[in-house]
């Protein structure tokens, strides 16, 4: 898996099939998760511990050889595995990858790092100084990503300049812990009650948590009735359900545009919230694959009027509430202006917001990324305020705080166009999610809304609401 990663797999596609192949499962499937993602994630502190143990810097050490230690000091310092055990593991797996050559090597170090405790070792390792540095290797991120959170946090409005050295930590220490696995279940297909064997939400109505188990045991979520997804998500969908909106001039039934739908887990909340609303919902994607993706987690949805869809007509046979449709984003503005009445962008982004689920992507990001990010996230923007009517709401959401892509892009284009203005994201928000379970201020100074993982225990997804004022 570690191999498979550094030549550009996912980790959180490739382990399931991994674990599916090797068939472990319960506690075994649990431990080789550990294994796997706890690597990942602290290789950055790892690394560091590795090169000293090995008198030599990493880059130094053969591919193969550099994943077994990387495998090894997470057993002697993250987990809880006997040293002999991790020793002798991690000897007999170098032998099957890399030859008895590097047998030899590997035992040295594995005997060096265990002969300190992990406490140790970070006063060995972590750079007093500069403050980036320093947390970059002691909670396990680059550097640029270090300093980019600690922007976005004071520009957010989650932290100032007394608290930003704490809260920041807090931050990168909620990115290291793993996430609970949320379900939403989708209104009118299922509820949290028929979700046997988890506890209720703690911010969304519709959410239960998994304690432990594979999902995919759960009837409903293997009939595309409730589907994995993190609260912070399932609040945003539900947040742009419930926005209020002009009623339509025609006094139809409302459509709404999801633009970038693929894989499909707003689109799936979306369309059962527009099955029980008389809405209809378009789910937007540019990617084939993906877009196949939505379509199966909306099955239950889509063709035959969908399991208690409800259709838009009053007269004839209910339609399906939804459709997906292949297709660049960019160019539904100028298809179809002022077609909808909520738009949905769910932009493509750095993902760096969502890091506790993905172990792997902070070091596959680059601030490239955001080079090449910002002008197709402001273009989405744009199309998506062309396609609403006035009067309709557009929601852009992103899994990622960076201010590059959330407030600039949000600001750019409300500054650049006379055309929409923002609402307070923060309201809307707190007025879905479960009584008494959010409160305002800790959403930032608004309109926008940013979620944290520290804070709420979601991932840190952003919302902006804009209000269409005109016709574009
Ligand atoms: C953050 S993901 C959306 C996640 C999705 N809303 C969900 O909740 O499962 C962004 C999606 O936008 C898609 N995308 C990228 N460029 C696009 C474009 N020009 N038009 C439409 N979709 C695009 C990507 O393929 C990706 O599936």
């Amino acid at each position: 898996m570690l191999r498979a990663v550094d030549g550009g797999a996912y980790a959180n596609l490739e382990l399931p099939q991994a674990l599916r192949r090797a068939r472990l499962s319960g506690r075994d499937a649990a431990f080789a998760t550990e294994l796997t993602y706890g690597t990942l994630r602290m290789r950055g502190l790892y690394d560091p511990v590795i090169a000293q143990a090995a008198d030599r810097p990493v880059e130094r050490l053969h591919p193969d050889v550099l994943a077994v230690l990387r495998l090894g000091a997470h057993q002697l310092l993250g987990m809880r595995v006997p040293e002999h055990a991790a020793a002798d593991q991690s000897v007999a797996l170098t032998r099957d990858v890399a030859g008895q050559g590097a047998a030899g090597l590997v035992n040295a170090v594995m005997r060096r790092i265990s002969e300190r405790s992990r406490e140790d070792w970070l006063t060995a390792v972590v750079p007093a100084e500069p403050p980036a540095e320093r947390l970059a290797v002691r909670r396990s991120h680059p550097v640029w990503i270090v300093k980019a959170l600690r922007q976005a946090l004071v520009g957010h409005g989650a932290a100032d300049a007394g608290d930003i050295d704490g809260v920041l930590d807090e931050l990168l220490e909620a990115h290291n812990t793993p996430a609970p696995v949320a379900l939403a279940a989708r209104p009118g297909l299922s509820t949290p009650d028929e979700l046997a064997g988890t506890e209720p939400g703690r911010l969304s109505p519709v959410a239960a948590l998994l304690g432990s188990g594979d999902p995919g045991d759960l009837v409903a979520v293997r009939e595309g009735r409730a589907a994995v997804q993190d609260e912070g998500s399932q609040l945003l969908a539900l947040a742009l359900a419930a926005a209020e909106i002009a009623p339509r001039p025609d006094g139809g039934p409302e459509r709404w545009l999801d633009l970038c739908a693929g894989p499909g887990g707003k689109a799936g909340l979306l369309a059962a919230l527009a099955g029980q609303q008389g809405a209809t919902l378009v789910a937007n994607e540019i990617s084939e694959h993906r877009a196949d993706l939505v379509r199966q987690t909306l099955r239950p949805l889509l063709g035959d009027g969908g399991a208690g869809g409800g259709g838009a007509g009053d007269g004839g046979p209910p339609g399906p509430p939804v459709q997906v449709r292949t297709g660049d984003g960019r160019l539904v503005g100028q298809e179809e202006p002022g077609g909808y009445d909520r738009v949905l962008v769910d932009a493509p982004c750095t993902g760096l917001g969502a890091l506790r689920r993905r172990p792997d992507a902070r070091w596959r990001r680059s601030t490239d990324d955001l080079a090449q990010l910002g002008p197709l996230q402001r273009e989405l923007l744009g199309s998506a305020i062309d396609a609403t009517r006035p009067g309709g709401v557009i929601g852009y959401a992103t899994c990622s705080p960076h201010l590059s892509e959330t407030t600039f892009v949000v600001g750019d284009l409300v500054r650049r166009r006379g055309d929409v203005e923002q609402v307070d994201a923060r309201e809307a928000l707190v007025g879905v999610a479960r009584p008494g379970s959010l409160a305002v201020d800790s959403l930032g100074q608004g309109p926008a809304a940013q979620l944290w993982p520290h804070t709420h225990g979601t991932d840190g997804m952003y919302l902006a609401l804009l209000r269409k004022t005109e016709q574009s």
